[in-house]
């Protein structure tokens, strides 16, 4: 039995947030639950954001709010709910729905010449708001320009740099010099070695502040990356479209909804035979946090 009331996890919201961050990130912690009403629901849950902190309690899965007599909520578990009301079980067996459950290897999306990987969950729903937040306040965000046929042109979004020091890197006519790690980065690299078993020392960050942000074609081929450059690409806030095209045969062509929480690894030839961009969309009217790691070689 976890059943972590909020309230106790510390005296101010910043201690109580410091103290939540490795329970859900280690799993501990899975849902929230409405103390008052015995509603229980996904930690990114609009209606359980609005609650006291007094009222709110946390649990490690769904059988143990259960067992504590709390029932699934309406917003953001609209089937388990409407079972609920029915008087029907609404758990299925051996229920782990919100434990991280896709964490086996992916399969490669590319079709030839290259290496493409999709972690749609690499981390849950309450971890990435809490990330999001987190980065959204606490990096050093700027808009750079970039040197296009002897024309300096703002880039459509924001980006900032962050790696091992001494590391510096050029990027279309730019040279940047890396910030310090934050513990927020460092936490996430920690997350991207375990899983993938590739290490890193530096990360490109782009906030694409709405649909009108964007990232053109290109690809991630500069000499400072190695040969066959490693990068695992982190998605966070409002999802976007990503597209792969070859370089080559005009029929090859990829398109990954890069959902919140998602991680996306690209290896192997993949820089060499296959450009990507990140598409413009009126759809969009909210954030996106994409961190690219990467290592520089040399
Ligand atoms: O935002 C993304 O997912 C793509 C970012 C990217 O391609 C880059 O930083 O090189
Ligand atoms: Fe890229």
């Amino acid at each position: 039995m976890v059943m972590i009331h909020h309230i106790t996890l510390g005296n101010t919201s910043e201690e109580r947030r410091k103290a939540l961050f490795p329970l859900i990130r280690s799993g501990v912690i899975t849902l929230g639950g409405y103390k008052k009403a015995g509603i229980y629901g996904l930690l990114s849950c609009a209606s359980g954001r609005q609650m006291k902190v007094a009222h709110r309690i946390f649990f490690s899965d769904e059988q143990e709010a259960v067992r504590a007599g709390y029932r699934p909520c309406g917003h953001c578990l609209p089937r388990q709910h409407k079972l609920w009301k029915a008087g029907l079980p609404w758990m299925e067996e051996g229920c782990g729905t919100f434990k991280i459950s896709n964490m086996q290897e992916p399969v490669n999306l590319l079709p030839a010449d290259g290496e493409v990987y999709f972690y749609p969950a690499f981390f849950s729903a309450g971890e990435q708001d809490i990330l999001f937040e987190t980065l959204v306040t606490s990096i050093a965000w700027k808009q750079e320009p970039v040197w296009i046929m002897g024309r300096e042109i703002m880039q459509p979004r924001l980006t900032a740099w962050y790696g091992d020091r001494g590391k510096s890197y050029s990027y279309t006519g730019i040279t940047m010099h890396p910030q310090e790690w934050t513990p927020a980065l460092l936490e996430i690299k920690a997350r991207v070695t375990a899983v993938t078993g590739h290490t890193f020392n530096s990360a490109l960050l782009n906030f694409y502040r709405d649909g009108n942000d964007s990232m053109g074609w290109h690809q991630d081929n500069e000499k400072e990356l190695g040969a066959n450059p490693v990068i695992a690409s982190l998605s966070l806030g409002v999802e976007r479209n990503f597209l792969l095209k070859h370089a080559k045969d005009k029929n090859l062509r990829e398109k990954i909804l890069l959902t919140p929480g998602s991680l996306l690894l690209m290896k192997g030839t993949t820089q060499h035979h296959w450009y990507h961009s990140i598409p413009k969309t009126t759809k969009v009217t909210t954030g996106r946090i994409n961190i690219t790691f990467r290592t520089i070689v040399g």
